[in-house]
């Protein structure tokens, strides 16, 4: 059999990054809902440990799975937990042609993307086509120019850097001039990718997916200055040491059995955030308002907040979950604004 004919039997893999609150999710949506003629699997990993992602993903046929025990590029398990994901779909190959690795808004794809060599199984069954990073043109600049970082690893320069396109999303919350300058900050970080700019993540498809994109010597490279081994033995020897998260950054999540108060709940968060959004890089929730049949989302990226009805709640439990991720959270304020904000303010369920 030729080269090229092994080749192409091999599933192409992309992997969808970009900060927290970028548009990961958006695109991904849109993705499932376009009729591109792909058959789609889905992979999440998201930083929280309350579930939202997989709410707000909306249902398809497509296969969804949840990695929700840790960022995928940082812990061991978890990179493993991913290669026996990829073996279980690849046990059912005719199901699907294209996967989708959506990775947390803090990781860096580059381990993602190497952990695939590390497992000699799955890395004859596919194909990496590309590492897509969404930019959020409103907030981006805050990431790249974080202070608080100046001189160690930043993810959101990390996951530019490693892109092999680059969708520079949320231009309608951009006016020209700055998105002419941010494009020329993106192409210094990165010389090689094309740049795609969005509102909604609405871009061809056929630009992002179906490209080989990738280049693998690109992997080794990267994993070399990250001081990653792709011998898994070895990385998970020196793993820690190599590549650590921003540690000033954490998360808090809750969940409430009870009703919340609409606008006390968007009065708090308002209020909050506008003290706050510097630090809160995001806010995500799927929320029970009192007299409500529809649950509602919360969507936040520093201080611009969503608030928004969404479909009535069918078979599941009714109860709220919020996830808040940044710096210096203060969760006793939190936790207090939040059950003030109940419709009848009870005891918290806290997780
Ligand atoms: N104005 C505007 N808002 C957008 C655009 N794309 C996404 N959003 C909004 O930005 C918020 C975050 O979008 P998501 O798609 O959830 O972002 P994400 O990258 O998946 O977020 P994380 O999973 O937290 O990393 C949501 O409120 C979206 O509706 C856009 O192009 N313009």
């Amino acid at each position: 059999m030729a080269v090229h004919e092994i080749e192409a039997r091999k599933v192409p893999v992309t992997i969808l990054t970009g900060f927290l609150g970028s548009g990961k999710t958006t695109l991904l949506n849109y993705i499932l809902t376009e009729r591109h003629g792909h058959r789609i699997a889905v992979i999440e990993n998201e930083f929280g440990e309350v579930d939202v992602d997989s709410d707000l993903v909306l249902a398809s046929d497509e296969e969804i799975f949840q990695m929700r025990n840790g960022c995928i590029c940082c812990f061991v398990d978890v990179r493993n937990d991913l290669i026996n994901v990829m073996k279980k779909l690849l046990s059912r190959k005719e199901q699907f042609d294209h996967v989708i690795i959506e990775t947390s808004g803090l990781a860096d794809p580059t381990p993602v993307a190497t952990s695939f060599f590390a497992d000699r199984a799955v890395a004859d069954a596919v194909q990496l086509d590309a590492i897509v990073t969404l930019v959020d043109a409103a907030h981006i600049d805050r990431h790249l120019f974080d202070p608080v970082l100046d001189g160690k690893d930043n993810q959101a320069v990390d996951q530019i850097v490693a892109a092999d396109r680059i969708i520079l999303n949320k231009i309608d919350l951009a006016n020209p001039t700055d998105l002419d300058r941010l494009e020329a900050d993106l192409r210094m970080l990165n010389e090689t990718a094309g740049i795609l700019r969005s509102s909604y993540g609405r871009v061809d498809l056929d630009t992002i997916l179906g490209i080989s994109g990738f280049t693998p010597s690109y992997v080794a490279e990267r994993a070399k200055l990250l001081n990653l081994s792709l011998d898994d033995d070895d990385h998970n020897k020196h793993h820690h040491h190599a590549h650590m998260h921003d540690p000033t950054v954490g998360s808090e999540s809750f969940t409430y059995s009870e009703d919340f108060d609409l606008d006390r709940l968007q009065a708090f968060l308002t209020a909050y955030l506008a003290t706050h959004g510097d630090d809160v890089f995001r806010t995500k929730g799927i929320i029970a308002i009192d007299q409500d049949e529809r649950f509602h989302v919360l969507q936040a990226v520093h201080r611009l907040i969503d608030l928004r009805p969404d479909h009535p709640w069918r078979g599941e439990t009714r109860r709220s979950k919020i996830v808040l991720i940044g710096r210096n959270l203060n969760r006793a304020a939190l936790e207090a604004g939040l059950r003030a904000s109940l419709a009848q303010p009870k005891q918290a369920v806290a997780t």
